[in-house]
């Protein structure tokens, strides 16, 4: 009988061994001589590798390395009771300040506190963790290449993180994981800035600073205090003043219904009132929406229409023409407009800039609406005409030359494509998200200036109705006058 003998095949070949091969450091391939003669080197780069650490960790934390060295300087030199004793004489300090100067301590010792925290808690434990699960870093090589994390500063709405980022790295990837990074760092969005070349900065926002309206600021009286580059309007969300520049330029403002757009335009004007006073500054008005707005203080414009209709383009064509007519006595003389020219400087508002340019049924009227504010907005900023454009509807068919306003303001919007309309291409991405704008907070705008890369998010002053009543009383001279409610019984005069 033979005996076969069964070999039992195994069920799967076993996979291949899948390690990386252990790369040695370069120096340890070298002869021994060679090490030694390099060790001095490498001990010089090691000092000088452990000097630049400790002096980062300082320069990132100098609160807590100072208190950790004094507390160890104290336990090690005076005992543990002193040590005991003079830290909780610290605390009662710390706590006198904090009742007894609240501002200081919260200008000096809370922000610093905080940043350490935040860098520590927050950003250095979980750093690694975030790049890589949200594909930001890179292996060559058997070795990852991990985006640095710089400086923090938490400045308790949001919090600036510097990054460096790796080679062949672009801002554009940063800004499509600008969610995935809010998220992970528990902020409610992040925007992405460029520091330069390389250097990023990333805003994670923790809260709206621009949630409480921003009251109007006590009424200029002097003319020559108007500055026709620098008219602040409002407060950006870093708690600097939002400035516009009316002269040599023109802004268009876009936002749905009740976005703020009236607000806007009250703050500038507010801001011009004593130039307007001194016939310095001359406003000149469209309303196609019968006055709803313009109406509310007519005797603050220069020449003022309430529809779309012949006297709205003959108001157009007249302005179009003395911007030809100024250009033309400026010739050889000036550049640009300047106030010993003698002219007043002339800001053109039109409200529901649609109305006049693109839903007014008389195809006629509608061109020559159209041909008179694009020779106002491409030839009015040398001679000193600025037209301030509000809008609802910022499509192409509605203002083709959009592109002739350098500042675009884009208030609360319904849609993302309408963000991209007004600001840009790109815009968004850096975090002008308008279409995010509360309805809660009218008023909130990002601004595009042409030639600054970043946009800016800022409120504009809350103008009330008892405001424009005293700005009217202010510029005209007049008592201001309280309009009754129709059909309410007959009010009286405000101061
Ligand atoms: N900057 C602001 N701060 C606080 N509240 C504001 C601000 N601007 C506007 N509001 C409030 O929001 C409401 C709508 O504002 P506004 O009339 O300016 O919007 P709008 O964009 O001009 O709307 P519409 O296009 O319908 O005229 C008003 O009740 C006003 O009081």
């Amino acid at each position: 009988m033979i005996a076969v003998a069964r070999v039992r095949k195994p069920l799967a070949e076993p996979a291949a061994l899948e390690i990386n091969r252990p790369r040695l450091p370069w120096w340890t391939l070298l002869p021994l001589w060679a090490q030694l003669v390099l060790s001095p080197v490498a001990l010089a780069w090691l000092v000088g590798w452990l000097t630049v650490n400790t002096a980062r960790v300082v320069w990132r934390y100098p609160l807590t390395v100072v208190l950790l060295v004094a507390a160890w300087w104290l336990g090690a030199h005076l005992g543990r009771r002193w040590l005991l004793g003079i830290l909780l004489g610290a605390v009662v300090v710390v706590l006198v300040w904090r009742w007894r100067h609240r501002a200081s301590f919260a200008r000096f010792v809370v922000p610093q506190v905080r940043t350490e925290w935040r860098r520590f808690a927050v950003y250095a434990c979980g750093w690694r963790t975030v790049m890589r699960l949200s594909d930001l870093t890179k292996t060559s090589r058997g070795r990852e290449h991990r985006p640095v994390l710089g400086r923090v500063r938490a400045e308790g709405w949001r919090d600036r993180v510097r990054v460096r980022m790796i080679a062949g790295q672009a801002p554009q990837q940063w800004e499509n994981h600008a969610d995935g990074l809010a998220h992970s760092f528990k902020a409610n969005s992040c925007r992405v800035r460029v520091v330069k070349p390389g250097r990023l900065e990333l805003d994670l926002i923790h809260h709206d600073p621009l949630i409480h309206p921003v009251p109007v600021p006590a009424l200029a009286d002097d003319a020559m205090q108007v500055d026709l580059k620098r008219v602040t309007v409002g407060r950006t969300e870093t708690g600097k003043p939002w400035r516009l520049r009316l002269l040599g330029n023109h802004v268009l403002a876009v936002g749905v219904s009740g976005a703020g757009k009236a607000s806007l335009l009250w703050s500038i004007v507010w801001q011009l009132a004593p130039a307007i006073r001194a016939g310095k500054v001359r406003l000149v008005g469209i309303d196609p929406k019968g006055g709803m707005e313009l109406g509310q203080a007519p005797d603050l414009f220069h020449r003022v229409v309430f529809d779309n209709g012949p006297d709205a383009v003959a108001l157009l064509e007249e302005l179009a023409k003395d911007v030809k007519a100024r250009a033309g006595r400026y010739r050889g003389w000036l550049r640009n407009w300047t106030p010993e020219t003698g002219d007043p400087f002339t800001l053109l508002v039109v409200d529901e800039l649609a109305d006049v340019i693109a839903y007014q049924q008389d195809r006629q009227l509608r061109e020559r609406a159209a041909r008179a504010v694009q020779t106002i907005t491409s030839q009015g900023r040398a001679p000193g005409v600025c037209v301030l454009g509000l809008l609802q509807d910022p499509r192409k068919e509605v203002v083709g030359f959009r592109h002739l306003f350098p500042t675009k303001i884009a208030m609360r919007l319904d849609e993302t494509a309408q963000v991209d309309m007004v600001l840009g291409d790109g815009v968004r991405q850096r975090g002008a998200n308008a279409h995010e704008i509360s309805e809660h907070t009218p008023g909130v705008a990002w601004v595009k200036e042409d030639g600054k890369r970043e946009p800016v998010r800022a409120r504009a002053f809350h103008v009330t109705d008892h405001n424009l009543a005293v700005l009217e009383a202010h510029v005209t001279g007049r008592r201001a006058r309280v309009y009754p409610f129709p059909g309410a019984v007959e009010g009286g005069e405000a101061a």
